[in-house]
């Protein structure tokens, strides 16, 4: 019987290059299920596959109790907040993720994100759609400052566009060395607490924290938000609030709480806020380059570790660091 690779991520065979063609040619059939990985819809697959490549719903111990065969789960991208890494090692089951492959990608759209937010993009269509013609004043980006949360690949992407349009950048990131060099108009910071000050604060680290809590709201003022990492990073609710005392000028993100099913129900999504929140639905690394690097990245890992060699990207324990309260 030939072994099977379950392919759960949403866009797996949608780019340039026929990543599923490789992992035919290497012997292995190509499985496609539901990216909300619901256990019902995979239950009958994982019994038999070798491999997973995984979208950002959860990998549980749950679903890797029922996969006896299976050697790596590969993420299809680059948060591995979504995987019970433990859970996998413990089971000797690799798990793989393909970083730097939608950096680029995705800070186009942290950067596309803020500019709609200063510019009232979202607004101005909903009011030319309601027959209003009127004028709504935003902000220049060359006139802020802006927090930059998490100065990893992603960061320094968004960082570095920022700068190019005249902003100044304050970054916060406590895994980087003491005494690092940071590029013209980036000033490093030693808390995130600091960047509540800054006009708008984009945030650019891994999920499973809380960072954006009721707490650091209090010391915003004005601030233009952005998400483009996870919705688990903010405090919904307290969030929703802030927004209606102005704390919080907008928030523009590709990520809820609960996304691909539970993120109906967020609070950012009432009527009144909809002028001031702008919510997409996790395109961040939806473009035809990111998805040709993320396939051929996964698939490189997939293939290594069925032939018994080490996976150009593996995720250890270790390697995934919170800097906010745990909320997993
Ligand atoms: O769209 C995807 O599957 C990638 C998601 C992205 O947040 C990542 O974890 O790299």
């Amino acid at each position: 019987m030939t072994a099977s690779i379950l392919v759960t991520s949403r866009s797996f065979s949608s780019g340039t290059v026929d990543v599923a063609a490789r992992l035919n040619a290497a012997g292995y059939d190509v499985v496609s299920a539901s990216p909300g990985h619901e256990i019902d819809a995979l239950a009958p697959h994982l019994k038999h596959v070798v491999a997973w490549i995984a979208g950002t719903a959860p990998v549980t111990a749950e679903h890797l109790a029922l996969a006896p065969a299976l050697r790596v789960v590969a993420r299809y991208g680059v948060g591995v907040d979504s995987v019970d890494i433990a859970a996998a090692e413990a089971r000797g089951v690799r798990v793989t993720n393909t970083p730097g492959a939608n950096s680029e990608s995705v800070a186009d759209l942290a950067l596309a994100l803020l500019l709609s937010s200063l510019r009232n993009v979202s607004a101005g269509d909903r009011a030319v759609r309601a027959g209003d013609w009127g004028a709504i004043r935003g902000r220049e980006i060359a006139s802020l400052t802006i927090g930059v949360a998490g100065y990893g690949r992603i960061g320094r992407s968004f960082a570095a566009r920022v700068v190019a349009l005249g902003a100044r950048v304050h970054a916060f990131d406590p895994y980087l060395p003491a005494g690092s060099d940071s590029p013209e108009g980036v000033t490093l910071v030693d808390t995130f607490d600091e960047l509540a000050g800054c006009d708008a604060v984009s945030l650019h680290v891994p999920g499973g924290q809380r960072l954006v809590t009721a707490d650091w709201l209090r010391g915003a003022a004005g601030t233009a938000l952005v998400n483009t990492a996870r919705g688990d990073l903010v405090d919904e609710p307290a969030l929703a609030a802030a927004l209606r005392s102005a704390a919080v000028s907008s928030y523009a993100a590709d990520t809820l709480d609960g996304e691909g099913g539970m993120h109906a129900a967020s609070p950012l999504l009432a009527a009144d806020l909809a002028d001031r929140v702008t919510i997409t639905p996790h395109l961040g690394a939806q473009t035809v380059d990111a998805v040709d690097r993320m396939g051929t990245g996964s698939v490189d890992n997939v293939l290594a570790v069925l032939d018994g060699i080490d996976p150009p990207n593996p995720v250890r324990p270790a390697s995934t660091p919170t800097l906010g309260k745990a909320v997993r």
